[in-house]
């Protein structure tokens, strides 16, 4: 898990997934990143050199980010959650951007989305239109991709869509993630760290967060 100056979520999803899995987890600060050493990479949520430019804009542009380029396109699993999708955005290892929010300012709430196309190591246990309860919080989280391109993916990349009625920021097609072709490269806005246990999600909420982690430890031990 990769750290940046301003990267606040990495003990959270540290501890999800020992809380939830067996596999191991360690943080990573960005300068001594070697993607190498790990069979999976998550690059977690918060607000990577300020939110500076535009949020993801400057880590992207890191060397530790090259690594992560390196061993994603070689297939590894990377999962970007909030500040980590919008760097590999910026990093155009996904499709799109990130734009400001619709209201034009920071939003946090409980939101509801369903998957796509789960394939790749991250949604492996997902099934199709399976639906998720998860937090968002961000002021940019609004998702735009051109006509051209989301025709060209819509049906081969896993999306995440917010369920109707529930898309917080104006996001293009109702989208709250995306995946790459091959699903080893997956972002999210929501964040699965803070819903994956029924005690941290509000009444009516389902706290199944969890998924993503669980689907990567069956992945690591059993393949995808
Ligand atoms: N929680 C996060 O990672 C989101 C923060 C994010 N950088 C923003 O758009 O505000």
């Amino acid at each position: 898990m990769i750290s940046f100056p301003g990267t606040n979520c990495d003990l959270d999803t540290v501890s999800a997934i020992k809380e939830l899995t067996s596999l191991d987890a360690e943080i990573v600060w960005h300068k001594d990143f070697k993607g190498k050493k790990y069979d999976a990479i998550i690059i977690p949520g918060g607000f990577s050199y300020g939110d500076w430019l535009r949020a993801g804009a400057i880590a992207a542009r890191s060397k530790a980010m090259e690594e992560v380029v390196e061993e994603a396109i070689n297939g590894k699993p990377v999962l970007g959650i909030c500040n980590g999708f919008q760097i590999l955005v910026e990093s155009s290892l996904l499709p799109g951007v990130l734009l400001p929010n619709e209201l034009g300012r920071f939003i946090c709430r409980w939101t509801r989305v369903s998957i796509e196309n789960p394939k790749g190591p991250w949604l492996k246990l997902a099934n199709k239109k399976e639906k998720i309860d998860m937090p968002i919080a961000h002021a940019e989280g609004r998702f735009y991709i051109d006509s051209e391109k989301f025709k060209a993916i819509s049906n081969s990349s896993p999306i995440i869509y917010y369920e109707n009625g529930w898309n917080p920021n104006g996001s293009f097609y109702d989208i709250a993630g995306i995946g790459n072709e091959e699903g080893n490269v997956l972002g999210l806005m929501p964040h699965p760290e803070r819903a994956y246990t029924e005690i941290l999600s509000p009444r009516g909420f389902h706290g199944n967060g969890g998924l993503f982690f669980k689907s990567l430890e069956d992945s690591l031990k059993r393949g995808w």
